[in-house]
């Protein structure tokens, strides 16, 4: 689903007719954007920029103090569609706390409950859902959520949104909280229906690595502005927004750099740790890895 954001501005001060942008304490500053559908899209920002409020505006749970949403070209307000927002799915950070049924089936059935399928489609539904976050039906369908590892309770809670088969999904810092197996994990799904079903995924990082490895775009905000946006290697090799942000630079071009400087040693801007240890073996005299992927560090 393509959404586009035209000259949205937002506060929360109440808006008296006629104010004008200038009376209020700008949130979202006339924000003009356009995300086509498909896309891999990270929005990061310092605490307090504006990134929940300018996600909670996709969704409609704020509505533009100035300016439109426009979700397929339609303003689900000025057109009185406000069904259109039940395209997007928003995954709230921490989405496991909302589990509440005693079974995962049950869960991840709750929002099919005023659908007009039939009992077996809506099973059919969860079934699907419950496979594309990585979840099988038969083991963890009949399953109390509340014994579930962290990282599954996660794929439930997330399986809840997918069921809806929303175009767009929105989730707030998805991985916050996870350990490294099930971030992975969670970041296979999400290309996967992004892949897969075309669905576009919007999602707030504090990780630049995070970025660098599964965005195709990357939104910068700062105090309810947009100051960059494109891909995550050329927005997030511009030292100038690095320092504004108060971010390091990405560990693998930090580790390039000291490799320049330490041994003079230049490798093509690496964006990945992956790219630097091969360089590193070289300089340490150790043999690369064998085809069978034995580690070099134990020969
Ligand atoms: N309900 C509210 N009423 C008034 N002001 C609010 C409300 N919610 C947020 N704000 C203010 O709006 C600004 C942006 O908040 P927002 O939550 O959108 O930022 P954020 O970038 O998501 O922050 P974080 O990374 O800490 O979650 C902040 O100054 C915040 O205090």
């Amino acid at each position: 689903m393509n959404t586009s954001l035209n000259e949205v501005a937002f506060s929360y001060e109440r808006r008296r007719r006629k104010s004008r942008p200038a009376d209020l304490t700008l949130i979202l500053k006339q924000v003009k954007l356009d995300i086509p559908s498909g896309e891999m899209l990270a929005v990061a920002g310092k605490s307090g920029s504006g990134k929940s409020t300018f996600m909670q505006l996709i969704k409609g749970f704020l509505k533009p103090t100035f300016g439109q949403i426009l979700l397929e070209n339609t303003d689900p307000y000025g057109a009185k569609r406000p069904e259109l927002f039940d395209r997007v799915g928003f995954i709230f950070q921490y989405p496991e706390h909302q589990l509440f049924s005693s079974t995962v089936e049950e869960d991840i059935a709750f929002g099919l409950r005023q659908s007009p399928y039939t009992p077996e489609e809506k099973q059919a539904k969860v079934k699907r859902a419950m496979e594309s976050v990585g979840l099988d039906y038969e083991t963890f369908a009949s399953r109390s959520p509340f014994e579930l590892s962290g990282g599954e309770k996660r794929r439930v809670a997330i399986a809840g949104v997918v069921v809806l088969e929303p175009e767009l999904i929105i989730l707030d810092e998805p991985t916050a909280g996870l350990d490294y197996p099930s971030r992975t994990a969670l970041f296979e799904m999400l290309h996967g229906l992004n892949a897969e079903q075309g669905t576009t995924i919007l999602w707030v990082s504090h990780q630049l690595e995070e970025i660098l490895e599964h965005a195709s775009r990357v939104l910068v905000l700062k105090e309810g502005d947009f100051i960059a946006d494109g891909p995550p290697r050329q927005v997030l090799s511009d030292r100038s927004l690095l320092g504004a942000m108060g971010w390091e630079l990405p560990a693998a071009l930090a580790l390039a750099e000291l490799l320049a400087e330490t041994h003079g040693v230049s490798l093509d801007r690496p964006w990945d740790l992956r790219e630097v240890v091969p360089e590193l073996i070289r300089l340490c005299g150790r043999k690369q890895p064998s085809a069978k992927g034995e580690s070099p560090w134990l020969q």
